[in-house]
C-alpha cells in the first residue's frame, strides 16, 4: 500500500501542473470529489436499493469505482503528510449500507478536523469497505494501477 502513495503523488503532480494549480487550493474540491466517488460506488453496488430487484454491477465496475475513491484518499494523505498507514482495517459494520455510512461519517470528521488520527480512521474504514465488497489487497492494488494509468493517459490527452 505504501508505494501507492508515491505513485499517487506523481499523478497528482501531473494534474496540478497541467491545470496550473497548487496542492493547497484543491483540498476542499478533493474532499467533495471523494464524497461523490463514494456515492458512485454505493450506486454500483445497489446495496441500498431495497425497492429494486436489479443486481449489483459487475465486480470489475465496482472495483473501478472503489479505486477512484482510493485515489482521492491517498491524495489527501499526501496533502497532510500522512503517508504511513498501519495495515489494519477499522471495525466492520453489520451491513454494506452501514459501512458506507461509517465511511461518510469518517469523511465528515476528517473535513472538520484534518489530523493524522482522523485520516487513519478514514483510510481504515475505507479499507474495511473494500474487504466487505470482497476485494483483497492484491485485487485493489492491481485495479488501482490500471486506473492510475488511465488517469495519466487522460491528462496527456487534455481531459
Ligand atoms: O488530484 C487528483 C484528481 C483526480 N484524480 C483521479 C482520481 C480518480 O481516479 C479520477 C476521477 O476522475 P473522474 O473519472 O471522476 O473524472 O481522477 C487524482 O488521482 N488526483
Amino acid at each position: 500500500m505504501e508505494q501507492l502513495f508515491s505513485i499517487q503523488r506523481q499523478l497528482d503532480n501531473k494534474i496540478l501542473e497541467e491545470h496550473g494549480l497548487q496542492r493547497d487550493e484543491v483540498r476542499t474540491d478533493k474532499l467533495l470529489a471523494l464524497q461523490v466517488e463514494i456515492g458512485e460506488l454505493a450506486n454500483e453496488t445497489r446495496c441500498f436499493k431495497y425497492w429494486s430487484r436489479k443486481p449489483a454491477a459487475d465486480e470489475g465496475v465496482i472495483l473501478e469505482e472503489y479505486v477512484d475513491g482510493l485515489h482521492f484518499i491517498l491524495s489527501l494523505g499526501i496533502d497532510g503528510g500522512w503517508e504511513k498507514v498501519p495495515a489494519q482495517s477499522a471495525d466492520k459494520m453489520e451491513s454494506l449500507t452501514e459501512q458506507f455510512h461509517a465511511v461518510y461519517q469518517a469523511v465528515a470528521v476528517f473535513y472538520t478536523k484534518q489530523s493524522r488520527d482522523s485520516y487513519l480512521t478514514l483510510f481504515q474504514t475505507y479499507l474495511k469497505l473494500g474487504e466487505m465488497l470482497g476485494y483483497n489487497e492484491q485485487d485493489i492494488e492491481t485495479a488501482y494501477m490500471s486506473k492510475n494509468n488511465i488517469n495519466h493517459k487522460r491528462q496527456n490527452e487534455g481531459y
